[in-house]
């Protein structure tokens, strides 16, 4: 007998919930790819589809609260993942037509032994969802956030920039990168806008990076605005030996040598590093490279500064990562904690006396950030505040703190435009004996 072949977007649907099942499952959200979905336009409406779910994924918990009585049926294959799909299709992307979500959401998962049961059930639930797209689609936008992280934010940094924070997290972020040289007709090539200092915004987000003009000359690296401060507050008189701990894939070293310091990237990940190596080489630079951990490097030679980009829960990148909303716990967080004090304590080890400590991270918790400094100027003697002055970063003062700290967040924005930065804490040194 002839087999009957697949409906049109069936296939693209299926690869789409596979990767958001396995983003539901804790992993890293990857964007598919050519390898996955040759075909540009389906790999397009793909990733769309799994960004949209991902983004609008509190909002889509509270309509599922609403359907499903009973909660998500267990262990129930794809079930879910397609249900995210199909309702973040009928709700927040009515431009791609009800008929296809209910249709291809139902088909797709007769296609799985473990949810074909289920297929009655999909079937009533996106129908009941699709009598009520028009007030699940004015559903108040702080939602998008999950409610522990919600209300400690809303108590850290205001209403009003929670609501940014919701309206970044469905808009996405742009596309920022840092200049190698300083270059009018790139910048005007790349269609960009000069942002702060050597950071240019591009609002263009679809575009492949290596595909922009300019990428494979190594005339700029990827960096958010606010990932391109803490290299700019060293503060040393004069270019000095530098070492960048938790350094891949490279955005500070390149920032470091590219201000004419002798760099030391240092990275306990030999893929990150191979990444950080190709970057450098894209860009022309020739920093040492190390491949060591942080916590118990001891150098030859101690360093005039050094610079901590701390790992961390990456909150603080929510706009480009939905997923860290879901997947950290205060356990994670605890335990980056205890990692990063660990790696504060050695990168003290590692400076000459009179040198500059930068401690940073993508975070927008104060464990990982103020109560840091808090810790470190109590368990490291010889450790002293150095604050930053709004001075020295003229271009956006009201990022630093009167205790000399630098917080941003993504409902502050640097330069025109509205579209905010990653959160990012920055807090600087000196060693004193
Ligand atoms: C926030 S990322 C660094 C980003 C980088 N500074 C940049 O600007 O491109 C944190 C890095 O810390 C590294 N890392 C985590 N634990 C480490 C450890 N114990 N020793 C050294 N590197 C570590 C990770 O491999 C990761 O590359």
């Amino acid at each position: 007998m002839a087999h009957k072949p697949d409906p049109a977007g069936l296939k693209l649907r299926l690869i789409a919930a596979q990767r958001l099942r396995a983003v539901l499952g804790g992993d890293h959200f990857v964007p598919l790819d050519a390898a996955d979905l040759p075909d540009g336009r389906d790999r397009a409406l793909a990733n769309r589809l799994i960004n949209t779910a991902l983004r609008r994924h509190g909002q889509i918990d509270v309509i599922l609260a609403e359907l499903l009585e009973k909660g998500l049926p267990s262990r129930s294959g794809s079930f879910e993942a397609v249900l995210r799909l199909s309702l973040a299709q009928l709700v927040f992307l009515p431009d791609l037509g009800a008929h296809s979500a209910l249709f291809l959401a139902v088909e797709a998962i007769k296609r799985d032994n473990k949810a074909r049961h289920l297929a009655g059930l999909m079937n009533a639930v996106l129908r009941k969802a699709q009598s009520n797209s028009a007030r699940y689609g004015l559903m108040d936008e702080s939602l998008v956030l999950p409610e522990p992280v919600r209300k400690r934010w809303s108590d850290l940094y205001g209403a009003e920039a929670l609501s940014r924070f919701a309206n970044a997290l469905i808009e996405g972020a742009p596309l920022d990168l840092t200049l190698r040289d300083d270059d009018p007709g790139l910048v005007e090539a790349l269609g960009a806008e000069r942002l702060i200092a050597d950071t240019v915004r591009l609002e263009q987000r679809d575009r492949p990076v290596d595909a922009l003009p300019g990428y494979a000359e190594g005339r700029f690296w990827v960096q958010d605005a606010a990932s391109a401060l803490p290299a700019r507050l060293l503060a040393l008189p004069e270019a000095g030996a530098v070492l960048d701990l938790c350094a891949a894939p490279g955005g500070k070293t390149a920032q470091l040598t590219k201000a004419g310091h002798r760099v030391t990237a240092l990275d306990n990940d030999p893929s990150r590093l191979a990444r950080l190596r190709a970057n450098m080489e894209r860009l022309g630079y020739d920093p040492e490279l190390v491949e060591a951990d942080a916590a118990n490097y001891a150098p030859l030679a101690l360093f005039d500064a050094v610079l901590l980009d701390a790992p961390c829960s990456a909150t603080g990148t929510f706009r480009r990562h939905p997923e860290v909303l879901w997947h950290r716990s205060a356990g994670d967080i605890a335990g980056r904690v205890r990692l990063q004090q660990a790696l504060l304590a050695n990168a003290f080890r590692c400076l000459k006396a009179g040198g500059t400590l930068i401690y940073c991270t993508c975070s927008l918790e104060p464990e990982e950030g103020e109560l840091q400094v808090d810790w470190a100027l109590d368990a490291l003697p010889g450790l002293e505040l150095f604050p930053i002055r709004p001075e020295e970063l003229a271009d956006l003062p009201e990022i630093v703190t009167p205790r000399g700290l630098v917080r941003t967040h993504p409902g502050i924005t640097p330069g025109q435009g509205n579209a905010g930065m990653d959160g990012f804490f920055v807090a600087r040194f000196r060693r004193t004996r």
